[in-house]
């Protein structure tokens, strides 16, 4: 069978994972797949892990590693016949050394953002509870202020999107992304992008996708960008 595509895309909160993630599944058809989607379908079903995870989200912290990889890694080998792209996850070395175990990744992206952008786009960033969908009041509005686009319901803001807890949350990042990253580099599958603004930094992650996706034969042809 002919090699499927993984990649994972790493970065700080509000650095733009979930927007490129999106552009990345559009435009090379991989599955974007979310830790945070995965962990809200599950606690609105109410799975064992769903019930667990609420508890640390609830109050801002990061979910353990044995519940994310519990509820990831199963999901990961269902996709046999899936190339895909995995948002948030792993975000420790331990959750990459499970998902080592169970998958070779081809690639990884990191972005590497300044802290003054990402303060500024997270203390923007409105949020649809219910789906997840994000917004920000500059870069990618509601149609109706204060509103879902597909829903009408309203958008709430998160308390750990303002400053103070932002801090807090970045340097966490830092501390738990850095041997991961390393790890990564060692293998000599990171590439790292750096800037301000995603509709700059797009066209190079684009431009590296298209070297490794296009010579895939067993891509879906409709997903490929024309040259
Ligand atoms: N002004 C501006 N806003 C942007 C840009 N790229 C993304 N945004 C907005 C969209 C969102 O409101 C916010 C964060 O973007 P994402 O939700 O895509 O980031 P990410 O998935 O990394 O955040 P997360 O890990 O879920 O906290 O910044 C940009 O280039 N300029
Ligand atoms: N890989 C992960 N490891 C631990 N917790 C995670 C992971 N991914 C997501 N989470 C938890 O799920 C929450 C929601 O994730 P996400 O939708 O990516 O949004 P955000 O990081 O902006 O809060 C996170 O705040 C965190 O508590």
């Amino acid at each position: 069978m002919a090699k499927l595509f993984r990649a994972v895309i790493m970065g700080p909160p509000g650095s733009g994972k979930g927007t490129i993630s999106e552009r990345i599944a559009q435009s090379f058809g991989l599955k974007h797949l979310s830790s945070g989607d995965f962990l809200r379908e599950n606690i609105a079903a109410n799975t064992e892990a769903g019930v667990l995870a609420k508890t640390y989200i609830e109050r801002g912290l990061m979910v353990p590693d044995h519940v994310m990889t519990r509820l990831l890694l199963p999901r990961l080998e269902e996709m046999t016949r899936h190339s895909w792209l995995m948002d948030g996850f792993p975000c420790t070395l331990a959750q990459a050394k499970a998902l080592n175990s169970t998958c070779d990744l081809d690639l990884v992206i990191s972005l590497n953002i300044p802290y003054e952008t990402l303060k500024d786009r997270l203390s923007d960033r409105w949020i649809h509870p219910a789906s997840g969908r994000v917004y920000n009041m500059g870069f990618n509005p509601p149609r109706v202020q204060g509103r879902d686009d597909l829903s009408g319901e309203p958008l709430i803001q998160h308390d750990n999107d303002q400053p103070e807890a932002l801090v807090a949350r970045l340097r966490h990042y830092k501390d738990v992304a850095k041997p991961v990253i390393d790890l990564y580099k060692s293998k000599g599958i990171l590439h790292t992008f750096s800037g301000t603004e995603t509709d700059r930094i797009w066209p190079y992650i684009n431009s590296l996708l298209s070297t490794k996706i296009l010579s895939r034969p067993e891509m879906d042809t409709q997903h490929i960008p024309m040259p």
